[in-house]
């Protein structure tokens, strides 16, 4: 209690966020706070504050009561063997913490716990309706974005309604093996044995009924009539693909779903559906873009990636090429991976740091580079234009962006230091930058990284690494990620600890959503994060960028809280067309992209607009802090104590 008195005197101390959320409630009444020491009753948050000099007298408890205090509570054992109960004083912490939490603690958290004993039907049941909540927030939204296709080609693959084949997603049966075709051939039997488990299937022979039952234990039918594979490692159910429903599934897992490869297609996929070699088939799947140059290349082609590939995707490439190709065509595959960035793009394509092509080192893969490098000779100096193996070509384009989210990983990991000591992360970036071995490029330390590749490239490093049975290069490169997400939530949990360890009703005006400034591009950026934990805090959120279309932060908000309702999110969140417009009324301001016209912002303006305190997180190293505190705000940098 002592901790809540000094607290509603002094909203700088720390609370706790149970104590906060108490203090909340309390503020609603007008009220004196008196000492009554309780004997009936176990110890309660107010009567565990001893009696403390200057507490106004106060009649002691029993004089408020009319009669004897009751008899101590009796209880009878239902076995002799069975322990007696523990004294009260065993437990009376755990009553008391846990009793003043409960009563406060949201509905969700009440219902998460419920939730973890639902049967099977249930989860079902939400997973369907998760599915069908999905598509319907992106339809409602209105982003006609691959993704919602991706959505809407799932949903109705999962759907009970009858399908037709059309000429083009055939099933080709060429595809399956043997045991691919037999086990297709049992799971219809299976369906109907675990229906009607009486009936033993005719069909399958006696030597192979063993097998059978144990291939039929691996899964379920719910009460809709569907066949389930009972969960995998990730705790999903997942829902049996009739044959000619399966290409209509691999094209949304794979084409409406962006392209993004064998690895992500297939979790993408088995996180959802099952069906024999499901493995096999995605493989076959996301082969057809190669196996379609050589059905429809007529003469000899030099076929040249320019995406950004797995290590020895050119070798699979050729495999299939190889195999496809017409008589007297021939194929040299170069790797040319793209080093743009984005909101630079032009003057990276004009005057690159480097052009990279990697071939074979056989003549006729040499002869290809030089091809390739001719054409880049109009118009990039022959010094910048690198000639390598095909393999280090492939692997560079990983390793770069690898090592450059590595830098801002690691001054991120700095700042956190910065933070709990008092050294100042630019200081400290300036100061390591200025090494020429180092140099000061990409250490600015930030909410975290953003953009569709740096998270996917290391990824697909990582799995690289896994698949070479090198298991700590792989997990080297995994903390790279692991220490983004980390920057992510410490400096979501700043702003909630600054904020007196609650945001709950409070709004929050967020500058910036695109992953950087310059760019409208919002994939991975460090926003839709910090967003969503506002929002799951049950902050009030106002967004302005620049750049970024509404729909595209409404779907963003949509896909990153799947579970949440559009009008929740509508209800907590506000899009406004100016910086000033967003922090009218706030409480806090965080600037999550670094946009140069946040640097003219109107601060007396703004902070004269805010509620008060009013907060400032700068989670781009953006604002002049000190100048900013003499306006009044309290400001927050990341880095910086
Ligand atoms: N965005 C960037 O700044 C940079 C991107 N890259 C690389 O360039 C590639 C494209 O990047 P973004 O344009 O950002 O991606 P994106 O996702 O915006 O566009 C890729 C498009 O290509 C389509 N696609 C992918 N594979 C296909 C296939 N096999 N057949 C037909 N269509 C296919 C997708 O459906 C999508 O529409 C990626 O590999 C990326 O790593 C490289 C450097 C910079
Ligand atoms: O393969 C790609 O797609 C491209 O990825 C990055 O380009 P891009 O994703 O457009 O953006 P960057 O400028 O690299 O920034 C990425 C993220 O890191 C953040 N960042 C960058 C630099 C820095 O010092 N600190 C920092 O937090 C940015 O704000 C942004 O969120 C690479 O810079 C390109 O060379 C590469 O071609």
């Amino acid at each position: 209690m002592s901790n809540q008195i000094s607290m509603l005197q002094n909203p700088g101390a720390a609370p706790n966020a149970t104590i906060n959320r108490w203090i909340e409630n309390v503020r609603k009444f007008y009220f004196e706070l008196s000492h009554v020491m309780g004997k009936t009753f176990p110890a309660d948050g107010l009567s565990r504050r001893r009696k403390q000099p200057g507490d106004p007298e106060r009649r002691e408890f029993e004089e408020f009561l009319d009669t004897d205090p009751p008899d101590p509570i009796t209880y009878s054992k239902k076995y002799l063997e069975d322990d007696d109960p523990l004294p009260f004083e065993a437990f009376r912490d755990q009553i008391d913490t846990r009793g003043g939490y409960l009563q406060t603690v949201s509905k969700e958290i009440i219902n998460q716990l419920l939730f973890q004993g639902v049967e099977e039907e249930e989860e079902l049941f939400n997973r369907d309706l998760e599915l069908q909540q999905l598509l319907n927030r992106l339809e409602e939204t209105k982003r006609l974005s691959v993704k919602s296709e991706a959505a809407s080609v799932l949903l109705q693959a999962a759907s009970q309604e009858e399908v037709v084949d059309s000429e083009e997603d055939e099933y080709p049966s060429g595809w399956r093996t043997s045991r691919g075709k037999q086990l297709d051939q049992w799971v219809p039997l299976v369906q109907a044995w675990l229906t009607t488990p009486a009936i033993k299937p005719r069909e399958v022979a006696a030597k192979d009924w063993k097998g059978f039952e144990k291939f039929a234990a691996r899964f379920f039918v719910s009460k809709d009539g569907r066949l389930y594979w009972r969960e995998n490692g990730e705790g999903h159910h997942r829902l049996y693909i009739e044959p000619e429903r399966r290409m209509t599934i691999l094209k949304g897992a794979h084409d409406a779903n962006g392209h993004r490869g064998h690895y992500a297609t297939l979790s993408f996929l088995t996180k959802r559906f099952w069906w024999p070699e499901v493995e096999r088939d995605t493989e076959i799947y996301v082969e057809l873009a190669t196996r379609r140059i050589a059905q429809v290349a007529r003469t000899s082609k030099i076929v040249v990636e320019k995406s950004t590939v797995p290590c020895r995707t050119a070798e699979s490439m050729r495999t299939i090429l190889e195999a496809n190709s017409k008589p007297g065509c021939r194929f040299d595959i170069l790797s040319n991976p793209e080093f743009l960035a984005e909101g630079t793009a032009i003057s990276d394509l004009f005057k690159p740091d480097r052009v990279l092509i990697g071939s074979l080192q056989t003549p006729e893969g040499l002869s290809a580079c030089q091809s390739l490098a001719a054409v880049y000779a109009n118009w990039v100096p022959k010094d910048r234009v690198l000639t390598v193996g095909l393999w280090s070509s492939e692997l560079s384009k990983l390793a770069a962006n690898a090592m450059l989210a590595q830098r801002i990983s690691s001054i991120n990991a700095l700042s956190a230091i910065c933070e709990a000591t008092g050294a100042n992360i630019d200081e400290v970036a300036h100061a390591v930058g200025y090494d020429t071995r180092i140099g000061p490029k990409f250490l600015k330390a930030s909410v975290g990284f953003g953009g569709s590749c740096f998270q996917k490239d290391i990824l697909n490093l990582v799995y690289l690494s896994e698949s070479l049975h090198l298991p700590e290069v792989a997990a080297y490169w995994r903390q790279v990620v692991e220490m983004n997400e980390h920057q992510k939530r410490r400096f979501s949990k700043r702003v909630v600890d600054t904020m007196f360890n609650t945001i709950t009703g409070k709004r929050i005006a967020v500058l910036g959503f695109a992953f950087k400034a310059d760019t409208g591009d919002t994939r991975e950026s460090a926003a839709i994060t910090l967003i969503r934990d506002f929002q799951s805090e049950k902050a009030y959120v106002n967004i302005y960028d620049p750049q970024v279309p509404h729909d595209q932060i409404w779907a963003d908000l949509a896909e990153a809280s799947p579970l949440a309702p559009v009008e929740t999110i509508q209800k907590q969140v506000r899009i406004c067309s100016s910086a000033m417009e967003a922090c009218q009324d706030a409480e806090a301001v965080v600037i999550a992209t670094e946009w140069k016209e946040f640097n003219d912002i109107d601060w007396e303006q703004v902070y004269s607009n805010m509620n008060k305190p009013a907060f400032i997180f700068d989670g781009r190293l953006l604002v002049d802090a000190e100048k900013l505190r003499k306006i009044g705000f309290s400001v927050t940098t990341i880095g910086r104590p």
